[in-house]
């Protein structure tokens, strides 16, 4: 596994009003790793996120990728074109477009709507999404509607959608939230596929034997602390997590 630092947050507070949503928080996420954040309602996973990809400013600290670029003073689409890619709960694929038209779209994102319209998809771009398509398990769907796809569909979809743009850092939002038994095994197995010493995975998930099958490394967050990190037996046997977590 390679020991570079993808992801470095150091001392990172996030304050709304009155209320600390993230407090001293160091983590450090290497490429090559896939990392899971866990912990109660409120922990603050979903405030992390969104500092690193620039939707929430930090009050204090430091959040850098690749050790040079300061994600704390970037917007949200400079962070997006430098590699990283975030995934949120609830799929936003175009439903009313085919699966392929979806990712060609994806391809186009950051362009204007004149450059969208009028652009050629380069060769490299076409053979893009077809690898895309063959790596999300969808190559026999690319004519039908994103709207008549499986709820599992239409999240691989979303993270083919972000495949395109081969981001170094991969953010995925509760990947098998809804799904089926079957469509949670065939994410297990999309997300191992997806690992890369070129890019960092992080899963923000409540599913724990998901988790556990995904994540070398899991930190357990709680009311914007980290409690714990390490392997995942070596969380699930960390009495902290049990007592707040784990255990109830
Ligand atoms: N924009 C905001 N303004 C005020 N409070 C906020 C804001 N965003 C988040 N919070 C609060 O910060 C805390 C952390 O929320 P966050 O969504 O990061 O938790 P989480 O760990 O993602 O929880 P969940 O597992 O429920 O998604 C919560 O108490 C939440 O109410």
């Amino acid at each position: 596994m390679s020991q570079t630092i993808a992801l470095y947050i150091n001392g990172l507070n996030v304050r709304f009003g009155g209320f600390a949503a993230i407090t001293d928080l160091t983590l450090e996420i290497r490429y090559g790793e896939s990392r899971a954040l866990i912990g109660p309602n409120g922990a603050g996973k979903t405030t992390l996120m969104d500092v690193i990809t620039g939707k929430t400013r930090p009050n204090s600290g430091e959040v850098f990728l690749d050790r040079k670029l300061d994600l704390a003073t970037r917007g949200e689409a400079e962070i997006a074109r430098s590699g990283i890619g975030r995934k949120f709960q609830k799929p936003s694929v175009f439903e009313a477009l085919p699966v392929a038209q979806n990712l060609e779209l994806a391809v186009r994102r950051g362009l204007g709507w004149g450059e969208m319209v009028m652009s050629r998809l380069s060769v490299a771009q076409r053979e893009r999404i077809e690898e895309v398509l063959v790596t999300i398990g969808l190559q026999e769907d690319r004519q039908r509607k994103a709207a008549e796809l499986s709820h599992g569909q239409k999240q691989w979809l979303e993270i083919g959608m972000l495949l395109v743009a081969e981001p170094k850092v991969l953010l995925l939002d509760e990947p098998v939230a809804g799904m089926t038994e079957a469509e949670s095994e065939r994410t297990v197995e999309l997300i191992a596929s997806l690992r890369s010493p070129d890019r960092a995975i992080v899963v923000v998930e409540h599913d724990m034997e998901f988790v556990d099958r995904v994540a070398d490394l899991v930190s357990v967050l709680h009311e914007g602390r980290l409690l714990g990190e390490g392997s995942m037996q070596a969380v699930r046997t960390n009495p902290k997590v049990i007592q707040v977590y784990l255990g109830r």
